[in-house]
């Protein structure tokens, strides 16, 4: 693949996916399956989310899309290329950021750069510190870049270990969790510099258990839940497939309740002034008209756009609820 050029390899992953798993399994060796027959297309270009519970099997998924561990079963292709056999020339395409950055504490964040970029035999030692000063550039780190790695924050160290990721061009991005662990504030930098990242046309793949997370970054989304595929696509389609909730507002929530349920709403809801619910199959226009004629003092009446989690609960009958 290194022969290509650029412009052969992008029309081979749009056509392809960037990355494509067919039937991929993993049984571990204690008899746990923690993915299960997975079939998956990230297109060229998407900011694709990777979304489940923990222990749905995202981890294991990357381990063997990274071709650190082998497939029980079915094959994982990565820019074109079969893993784990082809790990060798796919991962120098690859920039990963997986289980935390492995960083040294008592090294300032530049110089943690330049011992990365020299643990790479292709990097040319000549254009070393400016590789590393572009990468913390990119990050927002070259403020920080003389501190010791130890002395920064979570979010920081996420940073510097996504500049590790950016030494070199990379065309996919692989980024597990990363926002895990970080405070409101250092979420909203990760996800603002993926957005940045992603803006140049680098495929990005990043693993989230956070639903809105996904929604705000991602173009793309797949769902797991106990190993298996729920649901994959364009984000705003999968949210788009599932109803939103149904929310009136009035003081008579108890005849308001009523009143829906005899409609055919599902799942009602009462909690202040405010009436929730599964919106029934039928005109609203109608149910509205039948809460007036039964004396609702109705003060709003509409349908909210359905969120991901909507799409969520609306395939699996479940709650999207993660501990931790
Ligand atoms: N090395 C292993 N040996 C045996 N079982 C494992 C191993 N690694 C993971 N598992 C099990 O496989 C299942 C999927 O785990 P995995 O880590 O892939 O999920 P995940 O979605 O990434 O969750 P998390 O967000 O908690 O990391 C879980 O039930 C987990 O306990």
């Amino acid at each position: 693949m290194d022969a290509r050029s650029a412009t052969e390899a992008e029309r081979q992953d749009a056509g392809a996916g960037v990355i494509a798993t067919r039937g991929l399994t993993k049984r571990y060796r204690g008899g746990q399956l923690a993915v299960d027959g997975l079939d998956l297309t990230v297109p060229a270009g998407s900011v694709f989310g990777f979304l489940g519970p923990n222990g749905s099997g995202k981890t294991t998924t990357i381990r063997m899309l990274m071709g650190l561990i082998a497939p029980t079963s079915g094959t994982a292709r990565v820019l074109g290329s079969a893993m784990p056999g082809a790990a060798r020339t796919v991962l120098p395409h690859i920039g990963a950021l997986i289980e935390g950055p492995a960083l040294y504490g008592h090294l300032s964040g530049r110089d943690n750069l330049l011992r990365y970029d020299a643990a790479d035999p292709t990097a040319d030692p000549r254009t070393r510190r400016a590789r590393a000063g572009s990468a913390l550039e990119r990050v927002g780190l070259t403020a920080a870049a003389g501190k010791k790695a130890k002395a920064y924050s979570l979010g920081m160290k996420q940073r510097l270990g996504l500049a590790c990721a950016l030494l070199q061009p990379r065309r996919l991005l692989v980024l597990d969790e990363p926002t895990n662990g970080l405070d409101p504030q250092g979420m909203r930098e990760i996800r603002s510099l993926v957005r940045e990242l992603a803006s140049d046309g680098t495929t990005v793949f990043l693993s989230s258990h956070l639903l809105d997370e996904i929604e705000q970054v991602c173009t793309h989304a797949a769902v797991m839940a106990r190993g298996r595929l729920i649901v994959q696509g364009a984000v705003a389609d999968l949210a788009a497939g599932a109803r939103g909730r149904l929310t009136v507002t009035t003081p008579d929530t108890g005849e308001a309740a009523r009143v829906l349920k005899e409609q055919g709403a599902g799942d009602v809801v009462a909690a202040d002034d405010q009436v929730t619910a599964d919106p029934p199959e039928r005109d609203l226009a109608e149910v509205n008209a039948a809460l007036v004629a039964a004396g609702v003092r109705v003060r709003g009446f509409g349908v909210e756009r359905a969120s991901l989690e909507d799409a969520f609960v609306a395939l699996t009958g479940e709650g999207f609820d993660v501990a931790g």
